[in-house]
């Protein structure tokens, strides 16, 4: 266990220096003005419609935002060989963090999941024991801030997207004060976990990411976004929805799964 921190504990230090490429500082990003920014309501409406009347099936979009996701982690973060805390909710957005998990040790990262609160529906289980599978290891408890700050070099927030309802239920109020507290930078899917999905972060606390992925287009809070990295991911939006909620998407650059937006 000494061993295994002092190497984090190092790599922490080396790996802040490898930030970002200088490829990525030097890219033409879209103007993100032109986006729209999606009220709570509407990425509701935009979701059922890609089931309802698109006939998607969650596990279909599932995978594509999960990958989107492991992919701007790789862009945004190298090199690959060091430790991820994925911190899986209840909902949709946790199912993200899980089939991000798996990509992530396919691009060989060393994710760990911490998943408290199981859902019952087969495809939660499936995206488990796949990454049992695939020797992620499963965490038992949260781990405490120190050990965070010292075996882990990112943490990605997959707890709460867009149905989350402030304020935060207490079952989940010791994770997320333990998130806004560690020095560890955060990766956040979708929506920075405990913000208000319309009005953004809270007036006290708040988790504050490093680097955010917005699935499908960006949601009102992600204007409230003063981090380093933000990235659109999700790209299976058929042209006649976009056309409906003007989403006005950036271009993809050809077979690109994420755009950076900053
Ligand atoms: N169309 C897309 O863009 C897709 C997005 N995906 C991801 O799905 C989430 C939205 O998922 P959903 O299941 O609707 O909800 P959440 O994950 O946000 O959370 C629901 C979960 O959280 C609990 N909850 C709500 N409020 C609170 C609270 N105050 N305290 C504690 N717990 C709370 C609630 O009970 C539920 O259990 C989206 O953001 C994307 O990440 C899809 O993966 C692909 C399609
Ligand atoms: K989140």
């Amino acid at each position: 266990m000494v061993l295994f921190r002092s190497y984090s504990a190092l790599f922490s230090r080396l790996s802040s220096a490898c930030f970002s490429s200088s490829t990525f500082r030097s890219a033409k990003f879209p103007n993100k003005t032109m986006v729209n920014y999606l009220g709570q309501q509407e990425a509701i409406n935009v979701d059922v419609e890609l089931f309802n009347t698109y006939k998607f099936s969650v596990d279909q979009l599932m995978e594509l935002a999960g990958l989107s996701c492991a992919t701007a982690i790789h862009k945004a973060y190298k090199p690959t060989k060091s430790n991820i805390l994925l911190v899986c909710g209840p909902g949709n957005n946790g199912g993200d963090g899980l089939v991000c998990a798996r990509h992530l040790k396919l691009f060989g990262f060393i994710p760990y999941v911490y998943y408290p609160k199981r859902t019952d529906k087969e495809l939660y289980k499936n995206l488990l024991h796949q990454c049992v599978s695939m020797d992620i290891k499963i965490l038992d408890d949260f781990p405490e801030k120190v050990v965070i700050e010292s075996d882990y070099h990112l943490i990605v927030d997959a707890l709460f997207g867009f149905s989350f309802k402030p304020p935060v239920r207490p079952e989940f109020a010791k994770v997320l004060e333990t998130m806004q507290n560690v020095e560890t930078p955060i990766c956040s899917i979708d929506i920075p976990s405990g913000w208000n999905v319309e009005t953004g972060c809270p007036a006290e606390g708040g988790i504050q990411p490093e680097l955010l992925i917005s699935l499908t287009a960006p949601k009102k809070c992600a204007k409230d976004f003063k981090g380093r990295y933000h990235f659109l991911g999700g790209r299976f939006v058929p042209p006649e929805l976009e056309k409906k909620y003007n989403l006005n998407l950036p271009k993809y650059s050809g077979t690109e799964c994420v755009i950076q937006l900053n």
